[in-house]
């Protein structure tokens, strides 16, 4: 196949001077719908024009971040498109010189450098700007630190930038963390991400883990070691959980395994981050089973990337061969069906991290699951990661939530940072709150009446700071309820 037919978009950059905006502009120009601004009777058909974009990517906004970006000497050029996804387009770019490029006053182009075979090449990474395929990112930032300023952004031009710049982040703490192979992120300009391109020569991007020619057999188990060696460095070392992992979502380059596309990675700490941990080990282990391989029970895949320490281990930490050792040694094989009836159950647990740490709108779409606890799987594991966050066990600690009585009393779309009116209501709802509280002493009836209001003041201070992180009672019900109707 030649370069062309593998860059069928765009034509390649041996024609230095085809400047990308030109090519882009001519080649996508008549279809952004300009013309519509002649008819703008209002401010929005006018927006809707300048908003117009090209195979969904490159809308006129984005040419802008990409034309300054050449003319920044980040890159000099766009030569063609690597991958077309749901979310974004990547592109093939070569670097620029680090300085402005200098335009032809004859031609009017821009002079590109002849391409020496030793230019660095990046791969761009264009998020799309449509809306419906972002919908559901939201999940992904809310919950996370990091993003907190963030995650009631609704806009979704806004949302994407905030996509851009996760991925960014987390390519950097990756690849800075040394110790799993990832792409060097180079730039990320609002939807625009530039970082290094994976080649295996002449342009062709090295292949992706599902696209591997493996050699033989041992060569696909050492690449699932690897795979599962890396999920733990993830969590432990780089504090993500990637979230998306998969053969499509890993490189082999230089007899390297990459880790790419971890705009969805979170951090240990996002309440949902042991349910996408999960999801990475089921794909994971679903790939080599698949490529016939005995796999690990995805509980034993699971504990041995949360715990800490590791039983018998010797060797470093951080070193990806140490832990495929002891993989390879100390991991048991799936091999009956009560591994497999394990493994089910371990499916249906819902995992949570911490009730405390969401809020009442994202239950709704947190809550498909059941509710439980993997008591037994993570109990003394891993303190550093647990101990910050509470681990709820709804059943057991949601007192007095289940007579039908109680759930009507209040409307479900109340608002958790309430009015003065709320406020004042607070005490019909003390018991939904007490959970945690030191339940008071009869004694205590006798005590000085001004020691005795300063204390209820301070009581029902603390109960209004914990309300502003504590799930209601009525959402707590449904959760009970979801659990039990699927039992
Ligand atoms: N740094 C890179 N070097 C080489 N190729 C890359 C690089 N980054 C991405 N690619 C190629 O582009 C493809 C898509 O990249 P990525 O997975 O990051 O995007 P995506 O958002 O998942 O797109 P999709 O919507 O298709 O899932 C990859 O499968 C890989 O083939
Ligand atoms: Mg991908």
């Amino acid at each position: 196949m030649s370069f062309e037919d593998k860059f069928e978009k765009l034509s390649v950059s041996q024609r230095a001077s085809d400047h990308i905006n030109n090519q882009l502009l001519e080649k996508f120009s008549h279809k952004i719908k300009t013309d519509e601004l002649s008819f703008s009777k209002a401010k929005t058909s006018k927006d809707k024009a300048n908003r117009a974009t090209v195979e969904n990517v490159l809308d006129p906004r984005t040419m802008r971040f990409l034309k300054s970006m050449v003319n920044r000497g980040v890159i000099a050029d766009l030569n063609g498109c690597l991958s077309t996804g749901k979310e974004a387009n990547v592109y093939h770019a070569f670097a620029g010189t680090g300085k402005a490029p200098v335009v032809d006053e004859e031609t009017g182009k821009y002079e590109v450098l002849e391409t020496d075979g030793l230019r660095a090449e990046y791969a761009i990474k264009i998020y799309k700007t449509s809306i419906l395929v972002f919908k559901d990112r939201e999940k992904y930032v809310d919950g996370e630190f990091r993003f907190r300023n963030a995650r009631s952004q609704h806009n979704p031009r806004k949302m994407i930038k905030i996509w851009a710049e996760k991925e960014f982040r987390n390519l950097k703490r990756i690849h800075q963390s040394g110790v799993i192979p990832a792409p060097k992120p180079i730039e990320v300009k609002n939807n625009v991400l530039v970082m290094e391109f994976l080649s295996r020569g002449n342009g062709f991007a090295s292949p992706k883990l599902k696209d591997y020619p493996y050699k033989d057999r041992e060569e696909i188990l050492h690449y699932y070691h690897t795979m599962v060696a890396y999920m733990r460095l993830l969590y432990q070392v780089c504090r993500l959980v990637h979230a998306d992992l998969s053969e499509y979502n890993t490189i082999i380059h230089d007899d390297q395994l990459y880790m790419i596309d971890v705009s969805q990675s979170v951090e240990p700490e996002h309440p949902m981050s042991l349910d996408f941990l999960r999801m990475d080990i089921k794909n994971v282990n679903f790939y080599f089973e698949k490529m016939g391989l005995n796999i690990f029970p995805e509980r034993v895949i699971f504990q041995f990337i949360i715990s800490e320490a590791l039983e018998k281990f010797k060797g470093d930490y951080k070193n990806v061969t140490d832990l495929i050792g002891y993989i390879a040694k100390n991991l048991p094989i799936k091999s009956t069906e009560q591994d497999e009836a394990e493994d089910e159950i371990f499916r249906s647990l819902h995992l949570v991290r911490s009730l405390g740490g969401l809020e009442e709108r994202d239950f709704d779409r947190y809550t498909d699951g059941k509710f439980d606890l993997l008591k037994s799987l993570i109990a003394h594991d891993n303190e550093r990661n647990f101990a910050a966050s509470e681990q709820f066990d709804l059943n057991d600690n949601d007192h007095g939530s289940t007579s039908e009585s109680e759930e009507s009393s209040g409307s479900e779309d109340e608002d958790l940072s309430g009015s003065e009116e709320n406020e004042e209501s607070d005490s019909d709802d003390r018991e939904y709150y007490d959970d945690d509280e030191p339940k008071i002493l009869k004694g205590k009836k006798y005590e000085d009446k001004d020691v005795k209001k300063l204390r209820k003041q301070e009581a029902k201070d603390t109960k209004r700071e914990k309300r502003k992180t504590k799930v209601k009672k009525h959402i707590k019900k449904k959760l009970v309820k979801k659990t039990k109707s699927k039992k």
